[in-house]
């Protein structure tokens, strides 16, 4: 396996079978993902993309096919790697708790277990609420939470499932820009699902389009614009032309999972 790949996804194909019925959810899928990119995928609802993530990352097995994962030996991504849409924070621990609990579980030392946590709860503005519990925060207090927990780990991978989708408009443009200056700023493997077109443009390397079920790869666009990026990126023409092109392929998708004619 060629070094500069942290995931090699080979013929993955994916079936859950229940008492009466076989349910594809991903069939035929190849991908290198190059270490140290930020990778997005889009599809639409129930094409398998939760699914994929979760065979990334080893919480769920492939059917068939296979997922080779480089820098960690094929040792399983740490489970605080990931980040949820929600329900991504322990409500039993504080908030320096939550984000040294990943480090707790590799065996870190107390002392530079909360120095690492005060560290990341100040790149996302929340040192002040270190001694705070999840049920004091607003939902987008506690993505920052989740989020900061999962560069703290120090895993070189980020798997993150729609970790800006419940937040509302506002909150969420400010979550963009910050996800955006931390990764820029560490460059660790991020693959991340949206649904949202201008997320994925924006904080992407690479756009993966899915096709309704059972999710292949539709598409695969290299995002072109220069980084460092800013939210200002959206008034641009080469942005906005790129998110009809994709918004035109994901809408023949979209309608094929609606079951509703073009
Ligand atoms: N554990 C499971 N058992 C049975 N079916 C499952 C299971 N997990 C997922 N599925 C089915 O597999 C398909 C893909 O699900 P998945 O959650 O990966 O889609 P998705 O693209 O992430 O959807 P959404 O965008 O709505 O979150 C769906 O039809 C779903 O019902």
């Amino acid at each position: 396996m060629n070094s500069t790949v942290a995931f090699a996804v080979r013929d993955v194909h994916k079936v859950f079978f229940s008492s009466d019925r076989a349910v594809h959810a991903l069939t035929n899928i190849n991908l290198d993902i190059e270490t140290g990119s930020f990778t997005c995928i889009l599809g639409p609802s129930g094409c398998g993309k939760s699914t994929l993530l979760r065979i990334l990352g080893g919480l769920e097995k492939p059917t068939s096919g296979s997922v080779e994962t480089a820098a960690l030996g094929g040792e399983e991504v740490p489970a605080s790697a990931y980040v949820f849409q929600d329900h991504g924070v322990f409500p039993w621990l504080t908030v320096a708790d939550n984000v040294s609990f990943g480090l707790e579980m590799a065996g870190v030392k107390k002392k530079e277990r909360r120095d690492i946590a005060m560290q990341w709860l100040s790149k996302v503005g929340m040192e002040q609420f270190a001694t705070a519990y999840p049920e004091q925060l607003s939902g987008g207090m506690r993505q920052r939470v989740a989020i900061a927990r999962a560069f703290a780990t120090g895993s070189p991978y980020l798997l993150m499932d729609e970790p800006l989708g419940a937040l509302d408009a506002q909150t969420r443009r400010v979550m963009q820009e910050q996800l955006l200056q931390l990764w820029q700023e560490e460059q660790k493997t991020v693959v991340l699902v949206t649904h949202a077109i201008e997320e994925a443009l924006l904080l992407g390397d690479r756009v993966i389009t899915m096709t309704a079920r059972p999710g292949q790869v539709k598409e695969d666009d290299v995002v072109p614009f220069v980084r460092p990026r800013s939210l200002d990126l959206e008034a641009d023409s080469g942005f906005i032309a790129m998110k009809s092109r994709i918004w035109r392929t994901l809408r023949t998708e979209v309608n094929e999972s609606l079951g509703v004619s073009a």
